[in-house]
């Protein structure tokens, strides 16, 4: 689903999380690990006030290992829990039970001993739309997706999911919107396939994916395109592969349609790799 994000919308979602976080006392905020920025809420701190957090890593299956690792520890150095997941086989999931424990002992000792009975630890998962949130919930419930009895919520009757003994989620994830307005952000999350029916044009994406590719990951780009040497030039980097493809129109011209979609098909397909768009060494210079 695409969801158009205009200001009454984004005004109104987040009105919806915050509404939610009253009543949990940990967010699991899913970011896609190969944009862990971009695939961020720009009013992410803000709208999580002082809350618990643990970052999730989601689709780390896709994502550059090294990269994947160093993104952690940028989060640590920052405060906040990070974990790597792979949401669609489970990998990584039982951290997430117990990181927030961990995270929650105080307040849980503090309400023992005030007397307060035992309870679920309840979290909400918020994300971007197409981040993995739906996916996460469905693993983490496993057979127990039935539903357990609605517990007034501020505005609506919440429902909760069990996860074990130890851990109820909210059914619907929080949906937040990226901050689309930044340009590049926008051709990362295009890239990786966050946005489907993108408005920005197929050619572009595919001129910024082969200048990271060449930047970043050059020998897999030789690898897959069999190419000896990668053109200085990104136009006839684009030329060398829609040749090599066959994406030729009559009149033996280079149909550029053609090569865009196999090749922002083939990144997303794995086909070059495990990748990583953004590097955290770059926000850290940049004060993010
Ligand atoms: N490889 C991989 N794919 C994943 C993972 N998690 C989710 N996906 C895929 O990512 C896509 C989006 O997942 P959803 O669970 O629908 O995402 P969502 O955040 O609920 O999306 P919205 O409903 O749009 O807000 C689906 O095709 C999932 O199969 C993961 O950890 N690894």
């Amino acid at each position: 689903m695409t969801i158009q994000w205009f200001p009454g919308h984004m005004a109104k979602a987040r009105r919806q999380v915050t509404e939610k976080i009253k009543l949990i006392d940990i967010v699991f905020e899913l970011v896609d690990a190969r944009v862990p920025m971009s695939s961020r809420n720009p009013m992410i701190d803000e709208i999580i006030s002082s809350k618990p957090r643990i970052v999730l890593l989601n689709k780390a299956d896709m994502a550059d290992d090294y990269l994947t690792k160093q993104w952690i520890q940028y989060f640590k150095e920052k405060q906040i829990p990070a974990l790597a997941i792979d949401s669609q086989t489970g990998t990584g999931l039982k951290q997430i039970v117990t990181l927030s424990r961990e995270l929650l002992k105080e307040k849980f000792d503090r309400l023992a001993s005030r007397g307060v009975k035992p309870r679920a630890i309840r979290a909400l998962i918020i994300g971007i739309p197409n981040v993995g949130k739906s996916t996460l919930i469905n693993r983490l419930a496993g057979k127990n997706i039935t539903k357990t009895a609605d517990r007034p919520g501020v505005t609506t009757a919440q429902q909760w999911v069990k996860v074990g003994k130890e851990l109820e989620l909210l059914d619907t994830p929080g949906i937040l919107w990226p901050k689309f307005e930044d340009q590049l952000v926008g051709l990362k999350l295009a890239t990786t396939g966050a946005i489907k029916d993108s408005i920005l044009n197929l050619q572009e994406i595919t001129v910024f994916a082969l200048n990271f590719l060449k930047e970043n990951y050059p020998e897999r780009l030789k690898d897959r395109y069999h190419l000896e040497e990668i053109p200085e030039e990104v136009v006839s980097l684009f030329d060398e592969i829609g040749k090599k493809r066959g994406c030729i129109m009559s009149g033996g011209y280079i149909d550029y349609d053609k090569t865009s979609e196999l090749i922002i098909r083939e990144i997303r397909n794995e086909k070059l790799g495990r990748l990583t768009f953004e590097n955290p060494s770059q926000y850290k210079e940049n004060n993010h």
